[in-house]
């Protein structure tokens, strides 16, 4: 029995369009829903088992991707919004309606300065660029997931493609540690 992953990947990857052009994204409120306007295709979706981005009911893991923090515009009902944790990196901007995280800047000297973590499942259209691969597996254990599930779970996100790395994927992670050594001077900046 194969486990409930997350509905955009459970069922095949959703279809990327040449023509995507950025689009809405509505929280889950029946009335008054929160909506944020992206302009673009996002870039680096992907699943995470972290316990801190928004899930759907039901699924094991979110699926999340960024836009350039200029390309993100709240168009709606945004005084409904509510940072959930201020200390974080990435701000999530929680719906305190349906609960649905809106974006997620990060603001703070960080590699990913100036990007904004959406997530595209809450798009009205289709189009936008699939996940590619699932970061921060090992989480889902903290999340009440039993461990006994970890190998077969790994297999099913291998099966669907989306490999699983339990920090985020080899070209983030080193972009990352590129960004650090050239703040520290260990690399020429
Ligand atoms: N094991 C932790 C990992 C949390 C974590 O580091 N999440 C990653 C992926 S979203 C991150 O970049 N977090 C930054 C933040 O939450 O601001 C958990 O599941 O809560
Ligand atoms: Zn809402
Ligand atoms: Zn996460």
């Amino acid at each position: 029995m194969p486990e409930k992953l997350h509905p955009k990947i459970d069922n095949g990857l959703p279809r990327e369009s040449a023509s995507f052009a950025g689009g809405t994204l509505v929280c889950a409120c029946t009335s008054k829903p929160v909506k944020v306007k992206v302009k673009g295709q996002i870039a680096h979706n992907h699943a995470c088992g972290c316990t801190k981005c928004w899930k759907p009911d039901g699924a094991v893991f979110s699926v999340v991707a960024v836009a350039g923090t200029g390309d993100v515009t709240v168009t709606e009902n945004g005084d409904k919004l509510k940072v959930v944790d201020p200390s974080a990196t990435i701000l999530r901007h929680a719906c305190t309606g349906c609960g649905v995280h809106m974006h997620g800047p990060v603001e703070r000297d960080h590699p990913f300065k100036g990007l904004s973590f959406i997530h595209p499942e809450r798009f009205e259209e289709d189009g936008w660029s699939p996940p590619g691969f699932t970061a921060f597996v090992s989480s889902i254990i903290e999340s009440g997931v039993d461990p006994k599930r970890m190998d077969g779970i790994r297999a099913q996100l291998k099966s669907i493609g989306l490999e699983p790395y339990d920090c985020l994927n080899p070209g983030l992670m080193d972009y990352m540690a590129t960004w650090t050594a050239k703040k520290s001077g260990a690399l020429p900046a």
